[in-house]
């Protein structure tokens, strides 16, 4: 069975950041690839600033085009919101049969997952990859027997970052690869 990281986001838009870790996991790592995984728009959440579900999923694309480690994934359009990752995983599993799902996580992310829908059930089920961020706080993975930290690079980079640089007028180049920026400057 061929593993395959699934890196979930917003991805509004997709940036370096997002790009170096899914690198980082579909090359330095047994996973074959990585799924970048575009969550639709949460109800329950604000909508402001949201670029909408379909262009946040082709900004992807197009970042991660000719990339044959990197897929763009958009699962969770079709299934109920918000979205839950045990109903995604489900999905994706009765979807690619022979593939065996690892979640990336970052450090941040991980200590709320016993909050989530079936908590209990995507910890038994999964294995789950964390990677470090910035500010958070230190969380026992050894609570989590099927959580793995692994050293992929820090960049204190953010999709609020890009959209702020774009708000007042300043520089993205870099920040986005080429394709994306040429595209959010429309
Ligand atoms: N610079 C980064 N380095 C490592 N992981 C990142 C980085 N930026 C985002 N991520 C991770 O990628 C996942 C998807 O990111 P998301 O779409 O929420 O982007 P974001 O840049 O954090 O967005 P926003 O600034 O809008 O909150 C998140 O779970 C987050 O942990
Ligand atoms: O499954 C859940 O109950 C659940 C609860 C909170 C967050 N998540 C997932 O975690 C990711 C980050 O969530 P958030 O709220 O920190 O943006 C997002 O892509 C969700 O799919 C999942």
């Amino acid at each position: 069975m061929s593993r395959v990281g699934l890196l979930f986001g917003s991805f509004n838009p997709v940036h370096i950041g997002h790009l170096i870790l899914a690198e980082y996991f579909a090359t330095r790592t047994d996973l074959a690839e990585v799924w970048l995984v575009v969550t639709p728009h949460n109800p329950f959440k604000a909508a402001a600033g949201l670029l909408p579900d379909a262009e946040r999923l082709r900004l992807v694309q197009l970042a991660i085009a000719g990339n044959p480690r990197l897929r763009a994934d958009d699962v969770e359009f079709g299934l109920p919101r918000p979205s839950y990752t045990i109903a995604t995983l489900d999905a994706l599993r009765q979807r690619h049969p022979a593939t065996d799902f690892v979640l990336l996580m970052g450090a941040d992310n991980l200590a709320g997952l016993p909050r989530w829908q079936e908590a209990a059930r995507l910890l038994a089920e999964i294995d789950i990859y964390v990677y470090p961020r910035f500010g958070s706080t230190p969380v026992d993975v050894a609570a989590f027997p099927r959580a793995r930290v692994l050293a992929a690079p820090l960049l204190d980079i953010s999709a609020t970052y890009v959209r702020e640089s774009l708000r007042t007028g300043r520089s993205i180049r870099y920040l986005v690869p080429a394709a994306v920026e040429a595209e959010l400057l429309k």
